[in-house]
C-alpha cells in the first residue's frame, strides 16, 4: 500500500462532498463523525485527499489514513431506495466473502443517513494504477498496444479471481475492464461486486478483447447506431491486422460465445492461458 507523501494542496479545498455539517451520524453499529476534510469509519480518521472517479450511482474519492498515512479509495453509494441499499449491501457481503489476491478487499464500511437517503461508504485499498481501462486508453492515446505476455499475465489473474468467485458459486456479472483494477505489477484486481449473485454468466471475453483492440467488440457497431442485441448473436471477427499470436486468437474466438451456456468453464480457460504463457517468447513486457 502507499505510503503518505506531502498534503496535497487539494487538501484545504476539501470535500464539499464529505462534509457532513460536523455533525455525527449514527446508523448501525457504527459511529461516524464528520468534520471539516476528515471523516471516521470504526473510530479511525481519514482526511480527504482528491476526487478519484464517479460511476454510474457512487463516487470515488482518494483519503489518507490520519493514523497510518496509507491512502485508500473511499466508494460513496448513493442508495436511491431500498433495492439499490440491498446492492449496496451485497457488495459489502461479497467483498466480505472473498479473501484472493485477484479480489480487491474491503477496508471498513458503514452506512450513512443522509437527508432521509443511505449512503455506503466503502473503504478500500487504493490501487494506483487505476482500472483496466485507464491502462487501455493510455496504450491507445499512444497508438501503441499490449504485449501479448501482459494480456496473458493480466488474463490469468482475472480467471484466478473469477475461479474464486465460482467456486463460491457466485458469478461477478458486471465483468469489465473498468471493473478490473491493476496495481503496480501488473495484478488485476476484481472489484464492483454490487451485481454479483448465484447466476453464473460472465463475459471474460469482452475483457479479453479490449485488451487486445483497445476498444470493446461492439463500440464499432453502437457508434455507427447498428443494433448491439443483433450482433452479439454473431461469432466475433478477429481484424486482419491482429498481431497476437494463433493461440491467443483461438482463445478469444471459444469464449466469445453469445450464448453463455455453451462458454467453456474458467478452468478450461485458465489452463489455456497457462498453456499460451508457458509458449509464449520471453520478451520484455512493456511498462503502461
Ligand atoms: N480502490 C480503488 N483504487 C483506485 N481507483 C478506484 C478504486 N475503486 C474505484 N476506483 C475508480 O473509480 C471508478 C468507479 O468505481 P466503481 O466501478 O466501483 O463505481 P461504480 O459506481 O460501481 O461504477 P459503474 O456502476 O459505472 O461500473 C473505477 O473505474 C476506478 O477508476
Amino acid at each position: 500500500m502507499l505510503r503518505r507523501g506531502p498534503r496535497s494542496p487539494l487538501f484545504s479545498k476539501a470535500l464539499k462532498s464529505l462534509v457532513l455539517n460536523n455533525e455525527p451520524v449514527r446508523m448501525g453499529q457504527t459511529l461516524c463523525t464528520c468534520s471539516r476534510g476528515s471523516i471516521t469509519i470504526d473510530n479511525k480518521k481519514y482526511y480527504f485527499v482528491q476526487k478519484l472517479d464517479e460511476g454510474g450511482f457512487s463516487y470515488v474519492d482518494l483519503v489518507e489514513g490520519a493514523k497510518d498515512g496509507h491512502f485508500y479509495a473511499l466508494k460513496r453509494i448513493l442508495c436511491h431506495d431500498r433495492e439499490g441499499r440491498q446492492e449496496a449491501q451485497t457488495e459489502v457481503e461479497m467483498h466480505q466473502i472473498f479473501n484472493h489476491p485477484n479480489v480487491l478487499s474491503l477496508v471498513a464500511h458503514t452506512f450513512v443517513d443522509r437527508g432521509g437517503k443511505t449512503e455506503a461508504w466503502l473503504l478500500l485499498p487504493y490501487i494506483r494504477k487505476g482500472s483496466l481501462w485507464s491502462v487501455l486508453e493510455k496504450l491507445r492515446d499512444k497508438g501503441s498496444s499490449m504485449p501479448e505476455k501482459q494480456v496473458l499475465q493480466i488474463l490469468r489473474g482475472i480467471c484466478s479471481g473469477l475461479k474464486t468467485i465460482h467456486e463460491k458459486g457466485y458469478a461477478h456479472r458486471d465483468l469489465k475492464p473498468t471493473n478490473v483494477l491493476l496495481d503496480e505489477d501488473d495484478r488485476p484486481l476484481l472489484m464492483d461486486l454490487g451485481s454479483m449473485n448465484r447466476a453464473r454468466i460472465e463475459s471474460l471475453g469482452c475483457v479479453l478483447y479490449c485488451m487486445m483492440m483497445l476498444e470493446g467488440p461492439y463500440d464499432m457497431v453502437f457508434q455507427k447506431g447498428d443494433s448491439v442485441a443483433l450482433a452479439v448473436q454473431n461469432p466475433v471477427t478477429i481484424p486482419q491486422s491482429c498481431s497476437y499470436s494463433e493461440g491467443l486468437q483461438m482463445l478469444l474466438s471459444s469464449i466469445m460465445v453469445s450464448n453463455p451456456q455453451e462458454r467453456p468453464n474458467i478452468n478450461w480457460v485458465l489452463d489455456q492461458v497457462q498453456d499460451l504463457q508457458s509458449r509464449s517468447p520471453n520478451t520484455q513486457t512493456n511498462m503502461v
